[in-house]
């Protein structure tokens, strides 16, 4: 058993957010409202290109959206359409050469994409085209779609459709060119994709919460396998593939997506607190004197917890709310002190209290430990540290910087060892039956728990 972990690895990342806006006035500064709405999903970069039916154009940088753009920066992006991103890379570096949009310009016109996902066939893909003559420009992932589409035959839509049967993986992609526009999800639905009215025209966004910023009209999911056309002719719906399945990724619910999200029909929040009342339904012997979440993401599910055990819910745990969620650095140490720069106990309510400590998840333990033993040290007399879902064991190749195998300390140790490791008085997990009662009928990708991936892993099979 180690009892701590490598100085180099990272922390479990968001991932990256797109936002469309097609047929309204100004959509490049609507675009720049929704991609606010989605900041919580990738830190490292952000990007918004427009087009007014001639021209396309494309401004980004690296950062949060607030440091990328100045008003001034949104000024020459005119036109009715617009696509933009928020990154946090999981294939290739944080040069501003990865940073989303990518814009290719070519005999067939401009094209600029935007990307949320990780293609698992990138490497076998790039290395087909490198020696058909094709030269990337960056070294992500999401450059590829282009290159797949250029060296198509037929229509745009057709060329996009032969792009994506190549494709393998996670992926929702926003394409715009200088007239129109596409929204594509991949076939097993792993990340989320909404479509909605947005006065004459539509909006698209990774997650519903950034609707409201644009005063936009929820219609519904894009379906697994769909690639919706925007143009002058309206909303065109086609699929790319028969084979479609909805696995939508179980991560979503549990940490990334904002509580005020709803995917596929299901209200974040609401399943956050679901998963919570299945933990307190699992501890009716535990005589603890009050529920504390952890700031953020987990205070749905301690709510739930709270609600079914008929525990109070207490202000255990204080925020900073100047520490965002990737303060957390990369290293253990710095990882160490970010945990203690954000999150303090508040000895007054905790001091001589048993108390039931909720978080969302575990990925290297280092949140929940830290926080133990300052709960401890502000006198708590028992801490029961609940997780609403199953351990990690093992790594995420869609989209989600979760690393190796090695890192996600539930590979490594046993419950036992893990109680211990944490200083937890008790310490108990979901299983993924429990998450498959709280979402019901929806399909969902639970690879990180049990290991089954929805597609082939190719290369990135060998680091499993
Ligand atoms: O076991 P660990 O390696 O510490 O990772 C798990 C923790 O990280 C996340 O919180 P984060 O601080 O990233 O975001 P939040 O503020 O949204 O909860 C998650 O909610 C857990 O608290
Ligand atoms: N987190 C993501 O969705 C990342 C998208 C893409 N794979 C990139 O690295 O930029
Ligand atoms: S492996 Fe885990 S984090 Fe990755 S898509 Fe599946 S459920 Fe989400
Ligand atoms: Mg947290």
């Amino acid at each position: 058993m180690r009892d701590t972990v490598q100085a180099d690895e990272k922390e479990i990342h968001e991932e990256c957010g797109v936002f469309g806006i097609y047929h309204d006035n100004k959509a490049a500064s609507g675009v720049y409202m929704g991609l606010h709405a989605l900041q919580h999903r990738g830190q490292e970069g952000a990007g918004i290109a427009a087009s007014d039916g001639t021209h396309l154009r494309c401004y980004k940088g690296k950062g949060l959206l607030t440091d990328v753009f100045r008003p001034e920066d949104l000024e020459p992006l005119t036109g009715n359409n617009s696509i933009g991103h928020v990154r946090y890379g999981t294939a290739g570096g944080d040069e501003i050469e990865n940073v989303q949009p990518i814009v290719a310009r070519s005999g067939i016109g401009s094209i600029a994409v935007v990307h949320n996902g990780q293609i698992v066939n990138s490497l076998e893909l790039k290395e087909e085209l490198e020696e058909k003559g094709h030269i990337f420009h960056g070294s992500s992932d999401s450059e590829i779609i282009l290159h797949l589409i250029q060296g198509r035959k037929g229509s745009l839509l057709e060329k996009i459709k032969a792009a994506c049967v190549r494709l393998d993986g996670a992926y929702t992609f926003l394409i715009l060119t200088e007239k129109n526009m596409y929204a594509i999800r991949d076939k097993n639905g792993l990340r989320p994709l909404a479509l909605g009215r947005c006065g004459d025209g539509y909006c698209i966004s990774s997650e519903t919460c950034a609707f409201d910023m644009v005063d936009a009209e929820y219609i519904r999911d894009v379906e697994p396998g769909e690639i919706l056309k925007l143009s002058a002719r309206g909303l065109q719906s086609t699929f790319y593939t028969e084979e479609r399945r909805q696995n939508i990724c179980a991560m979503e619910y549990i940490y990334f997506a904002r509580p005020d999200s709803n995917i596929e029909g299901l209200n974040v929040h609401m399943m956050r607190k679901k998963t919570g009342t299945i933990l307190a339904g699992k501890d009716a012997e535990l005589n603890a004197d009050m529920v504390v979440g952890v700031p953020d993401s987990s205070l749905s599910a301690a709510i739930g917890y709270s609600e079914a055990s008929g525990l109070p819910y207490e202000m255990g745990l204080i925020k900073n709310r100047y520490v965002g969620r990737t303060f957390i650095q990369p290293t253990q140490s710095q990882r160490d002190m970010g945990v203690r720069l954000k999150l303090s106990a508040n000895t007054s309510v905790v001091a001589g209290k048993k108390i039931v400590l909720v978080d969302d998840s575990l990925v290297r333990g280092t949140t929940s430990r830290r926080i133990v033993r300052m709960l401890k040290e502000a006198g708590a007399g028992e801490v029961h540290v609940r997780i609403a879902s199953p351990q990690i064991l093992y790594p995420c190749f869609y989209g989600v910087d979760t690393s190796t195998r090695e890192e996600l300390i539930s590979s490594r140790m046993s419950l036992e060892e893990l109680q211990s490791f944490l200083h937890a008085d008790t310490l108990k997990f979901l299983c993924v039956e429990d998450l498959q009662e709280a979402y019901g009928e929806t399909g969902c990708c639970f690879a990180c728990f049990d290991g089954r991936y929805a597609t082939d892993l190719y290369s990135y099979g060998r680091k499993k």
